[in-house]
Order: C-alpha cells, then structure tokens, then sequence
C-alpha cells in the first residue's frame, strides 16, 4: 500500500489524483491533505480518505474542523500547515497539487524529510528550481512529473542515458486563443480566456495556457527535471494536445507520449512508475477517427510570454523568480477585472526590466525576491 501526501486536494490536479486513488483502493490511501478555502469539499475528502493530517488556509476553518472531526485528524494552517501536511505523515509520496510558488516550502519540506514527490506544481520549480533538484540530489529523493508534456518525456526517456538526447519537443495546444491573431485579443473576457479548448484545469493555469506562459513555465521545468540547456528544449504548437511531448535523440529518432487529454493518465503513472497500472474506463486514442493531427511553429512575437520565459530561464538567477512571481499577481489581477489580458504581458516585462538580476540566490533571497515583486506588481 502506498501512502500518499496531498498538497491541493480541493483543486483540479488534486481532485484527479483522488480518483486515481479511488481507482485504486488496494494500492494507494491518503494519509494527509491540504486545500485553500473549499472547506465544503476538503470536508467530504476527509470523510471519504480519513486522511490523520490536514492543514487548510485560514485559522479559523482548521479550528471549526478540529472541533467536528475531534482527536481522529490533526489540522493546520496557512503556510506552515503546508510544511506539516509535506514532511510530517507516514506518507511515501507526496503529490504537489497546489498551485503557485506558495508551493516551493512545503516541497522542500518534503525533500528534507526524504519524501519521494509528484510535482504537478511546476512554479515551484520556475522559481528555485536549482534549490530544489540541489536539495533532492543531496537527499536522494525522486521527483516524478506529473505535469503531461514532461510525464511524456519522462515516458520517452525511460532510462536512456541522457547523452543520447538532443532534444526535447513540447507541445503546445495555443489554449483558448490559439485561432486568434494578436490585434484580436485587446478585448477578450475572463471567461473567453477560461474556455481551454482540449483540457479542463484551474484558472490560474488556463490563463497561462491563453498566455502561452504555461507553455514558458514548462520549457524552465523542463530545463530542470532533464537537464537539458535551453537550446535544446523547443515548442511546437499541436492543437489537439494529443501527442503530450517527445525526445529527439541523437540518431535523430524521435519517441513520442500520446493519449486522450485526461491528467489521470500522468498522475497515476507518476504514482505506480516503474509499473503501470490498468485505467480501463480512461477513453481510447482512435488515430483514425481523429485522421490527422496538426503541428505549427511558434512565433514569439504572436506569445510574447514565450519569449519573457526563455530569456529569463537562460538568464537564470532571480530572473525566473521574477517572471513566476509577476505572473502570478498578473493573472490574479486579470481574474479579477482589474487589467485586460494583453496587460498581463506589459506586467510581467516591466518587473523583470525593472530587476537588478542576483546570481545563485539562496532561499532567503528567492523569498525576499518574490515577496518585492508581488508587492511592486500588486501596488502599480
Ligand atoms: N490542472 C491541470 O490539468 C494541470 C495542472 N498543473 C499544475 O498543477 C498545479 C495545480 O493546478 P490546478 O489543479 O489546475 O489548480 P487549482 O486551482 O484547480 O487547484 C489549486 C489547489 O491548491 C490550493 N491552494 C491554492 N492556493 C493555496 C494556498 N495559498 N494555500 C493552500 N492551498 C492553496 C487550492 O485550494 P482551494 O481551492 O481549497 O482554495 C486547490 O486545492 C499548478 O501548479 C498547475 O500549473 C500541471 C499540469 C496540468
Ligand atoms: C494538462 C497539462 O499538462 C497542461 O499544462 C496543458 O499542457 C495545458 O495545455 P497548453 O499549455 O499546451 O495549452
Ligand atoms: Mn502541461
């Protein structure tokens, strides 16, 4: 049986792996969670999982469900409940389904306490990625991908060594305005952002996918979980988000990830791997019902954010840290009202103009970093 540690149970990534575990129930259970604010779900998880640790976002809610679960459940709180819900339970794994560079302690966290974990958070790795491979190297713990297009490579590879690589490919669908020029975005809404045409995932990263910085913050994680400089990580855009990612290698053979869009498929790979479990509910790929698949080029004057990523992550430093956190507040301020999608692009150029770079930053510095950067893009 393995012991599984949630980090973002309430969310997309995190309501997907729960049914994997569902699926599962003679492999897996869930000996800890953590959510936000959606105590009406995390209290029927905690129903259905019995998980003995749980932390939530706020005081109060860990003291109300302290009081109706009773001595059975241990809750937190806030940051440091994060911390707890990684590194404290009996769990073999933790599964880092929380969203934003909130998630970079509690992954350290559980790094430090020798946990295996299934990052799904891919900010965490933007901004510290070398504090974070750095600390798993020196602890010996395996960091599973479970975001698609590196769960695909991570297939590809399986074992290659990695001098046979030349270069990994990622897929990119476009997201929701991938049939829309530049000149047609000055007025898209909230929700015509929202409406990703392949993949039904949280807010923050639809966004990012219409922006293409998820795409950005994928070619930076991809950088760190393979090892591969950035000239030889490229993109191409693949609308139907039906071939996850490949590998060219140096024979010039290319091994290629497909399936249906569903993150089960990834979540639970990264929770069985080396084996594979059966998913016999999960849909078929029929190639010949879909009769062709397309693939374009990416222009970077078209995704501006493309090109803020890779010239941050070849920077490297605080860059990256400054690109995650400005893109962050950003797209928290786009869902609210208070700035229009192309604005999200202005946002984050601006803060990585205005930054003085630091070279090898350690975690104080990363956290001071991000800290200034939301409070300069939060207050303009
Ligand atoms: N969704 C997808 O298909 C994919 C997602 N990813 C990555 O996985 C991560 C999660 O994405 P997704 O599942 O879509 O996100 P969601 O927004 O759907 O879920 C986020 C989860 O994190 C919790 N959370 C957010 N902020 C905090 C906080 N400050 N403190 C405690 N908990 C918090 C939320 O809790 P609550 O809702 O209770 O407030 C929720 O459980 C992201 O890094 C994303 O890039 C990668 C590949 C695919
Ligand atoms: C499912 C997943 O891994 C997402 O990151 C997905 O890749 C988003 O799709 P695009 O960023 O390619 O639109
Ligand atoms: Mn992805």
């Amino acid at each position: 049986m393995k012991k599984i540690s949630l980090l973002g149970s309430t969310g997309s990534i995190g309501t997907q792996t729960l049914d994997v575990i569902r699926d599962h129930p003679q492999a897996f259970s869930l000996v800890a969670l953590s959510c936000g604010v959606n105590i009406e779900l995390a209290r029927n998880q905690i129903k259905e999982f019995k998980p003995k640790l749980v932390s939530v976002a706020k005081e109060e809610d860990a003291k109300n469900l302290q009081r109706e679960f009773g001595k059975e459940v241990e809750f937190y709180y806030g940051d440091a409940g994060l911390v707890e819900v990684a590194k404290s339970s009996d769990a073999d794994v933790v599964v880092t389904a929380i969203t934003g560079s909130v998630g970079l302690l509690p992954t350290l966290a559980a790094i430090d306490a020798g946990k295996p974990v299934a990052i799904a958070n891919k900010e965490t790795l933007v901004t510290a990625g070398h504090l974070v491979m750095e600390a798993a190297q020196k602890k010996g713990v395996s960091l599973i991908p479970v975001d698609s297009e590196h769960s695909a490579i991570f297939q590809a590879l399986n074992g290659e060594p990695h001098k046979a690589i030349d270069r990994l490919i990622l897929t990119a669908s476009g997201g929701s305005f991938r049939d829309k020029a530049r000149h047609e975005l000055q007025d898209v809404t909230v929700e015509q952002a929202l409406s990703h045409p392949n993949w039904s995932m949280g807010a923050k990263i639809t966004i990012d996918s219409a922006t293409m910085m998820n795409k950005g913050l994928e070619v930076i994680e991809a950088n760190w979980l393979f090892n591969t400089d950035y000239d030889h990580i490229d993109v191409v855009i693949h609308k139907e988000s039906i071939i996850h990612s490949m590998v060219e290698f140096h024979d010039r053979s290319v091994i290629a990830q497909l399936g249906t869009p569903d993150m089960r498929v990834p979540i639970q790979y990264a929770l069985t791997y080396p084996d594979r479990f059966a998913r016999p509910e999960g849909e078929r790929l029929n190639l010949a019902e879909l009769g062709k698949l397309h693939f374009k080029d990416l222009d970077f004057e078209r995704y501006r954010c493309m090109k803020f990523a890779y010239e941050a992550g070849k920077s490297g430093g605080t860059m990256p840290t400054v690109l995650n956190a400005a893109n962050e507040v950003a797209v928290a301020k786009f869902l609210k009202g208070e700035i229009t999608f192309l604005q999200i692009e202005d946002v984050i150029e601006q803060a990585l103009h205005t930054h003085t770079r630091q070279a090898n930053p350690s975690l104080e510095e990363i956290l001071a970093v991000d800290q200034a950067v939301r409070a300069r893009v939060m207050n303009n």
